[in-house]
């Protein structure tokens, strides 16, 4: 059995958290040998709620939890964490876009780069979750200069796992049969969800989705248009935003990075571009990853047609308008 590492959870009230603690507290995300210190971080008004899900995760019992901590505090939160989940953050309700959650969220995203920059292990794994997750990440790392920037990622997988959903529904497969369906760009409706590159097991071979699925005018349309409207689609009957499917994601993604993508797969996570494939550099941009020894690697040399590089473009120049914004909230 491998040293208790200490993982944080923000927005641990709330209801991702809800559903992400367990996957966390079974060995979901970090394997089945790491024992997990749990910080539970919120804002003062919920730590009445928090301690209701602290006895639950007791009641859970679950072997590798060696302790939990729920505070206020985001000195006590992020003391010494290796890995932080950054949820805590307001949703969007019907009729909004994400992006009109950022003058509320990203000050949050402020005072907790602050707070990693002063307490957190140096090489924590960040992953934002809150919305508009990949501007948020990218103002969190800023105001965290002492921990590398590649630290810092945004969450598309959920947007990633929704593709793969609907590919494998279409095909008429499991969702295991259907591997590296992309996602670039922004956590928003420009995001541009990418068949072009997937793969889908026929029998003992695998073949590619486009070959499989000849219906260039499904994936260049409708497909899009689920994904990237599937959160607004789950508001709208729910009521609620995502929730569980986020928080799958969320261990989807920390899994991954922790424990690395297998030779040939790839996945899709927010990350600080270099400028790859035309995107703009200096924001947090949807890319294809490997991953290997717990560093990301962006997946070069795709080939990127028309249709391709005009959904980059669009959904990059929404990234650099949410910067700017996004900058100057901070500075007043
Ligand atoms: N990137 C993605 O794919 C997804 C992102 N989201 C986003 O995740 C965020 C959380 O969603 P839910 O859990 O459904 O919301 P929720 O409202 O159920 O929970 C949010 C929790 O965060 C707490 N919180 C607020 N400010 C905080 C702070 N400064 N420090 C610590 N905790 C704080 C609240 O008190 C609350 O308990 C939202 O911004 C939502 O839009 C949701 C689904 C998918
Ligand atoms: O704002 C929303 O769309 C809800 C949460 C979310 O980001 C999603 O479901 O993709």
């Amino acid at each position: 059995m491998l040293e208790p590492i200490k993982v944080v959870v923000t927005g641990a009230a709330g209801q991702i958290a809800y559903s992400l603690l367990y996957q966390i507290g079974k060995g979901d995300v970090f394997g089945q040998d790491q024992p997990i210190i749990m910080h539970l971080l919120d804002i003062p008004m919920m730590m009445g709620v928090l301690e209701g899900v602290v006895m639950e995760m007791m009641d859970c019992a679950l072997p590798l939890v060696r302790g939990i901590v729920p505070t206020a505090d985001p000195a006590v939160g992020f003391a010494d964490v290796e890995a932080a989940f950054l949820v805590g953050a307001m949703p969007r309700k019907e009729g909004m876009e994400r992006k009109d959650l950022l003058s509320a969220n990203v000050k949050i995203f402020k005072v907790q780069g602050q707070a990693l920059d002063k307490h957190a292990k140096k090489t924590v794994k960040v992953l934002v979750v809150g919305n508009p997750a990949n501007t948020n990440a990218l103002i969190c790392s800023k105001y965290a200069p002492s921990i590398p920037k590649e630290n810092f990622t945004a969450m598309t997988r959920l947007d990633q796992n929704r593709a793969q959903a609907q590919i494998a529904a279409r095909l008429s497969v499991g969702i295991e049969s259907v591997r590296n369906v992309l996602i670039w760009g922004n956590h928003s409706s420009t995001q541009y969800p990418d068949a072009r590159h997937a793969l889908v097991k026929k029998g003992a071979e695998e073949v590619k989705v486009s070959d499989a699925l000849p219906d260039t005018a499904w994936l260049q349309d409708q497909f899009i248009t689920t994904v990237q409207k599937r959160g607004a689609a789950v508001i709208a009957a729910r009521k609620m935003s995502s929730a569980m499917s986020a928080a799958k994601a969320a261990g989807d993604h920390m899994r991954d990075w922790w424990l690395g993508t297998s030779d040939g797969s790839f996945v899709s996570m927010g990350v600080i571009s270099d400028g790859s494939y035309n995107a703009p550099a200096d924001v947090v941009f949807s890319f294809p990853v490997s991953i290997k020894n717990k560093q990301w690697t962006i997946v070069q040399g795709l080939p990127i047609d028309d249709f391709s590089r005009g959904k980059i473009e669009q959904t990059g120049q929404e990234l650099v308008e949410e910067r700017q914004e996004a900058l100057s909230v901070c500075e007043d």
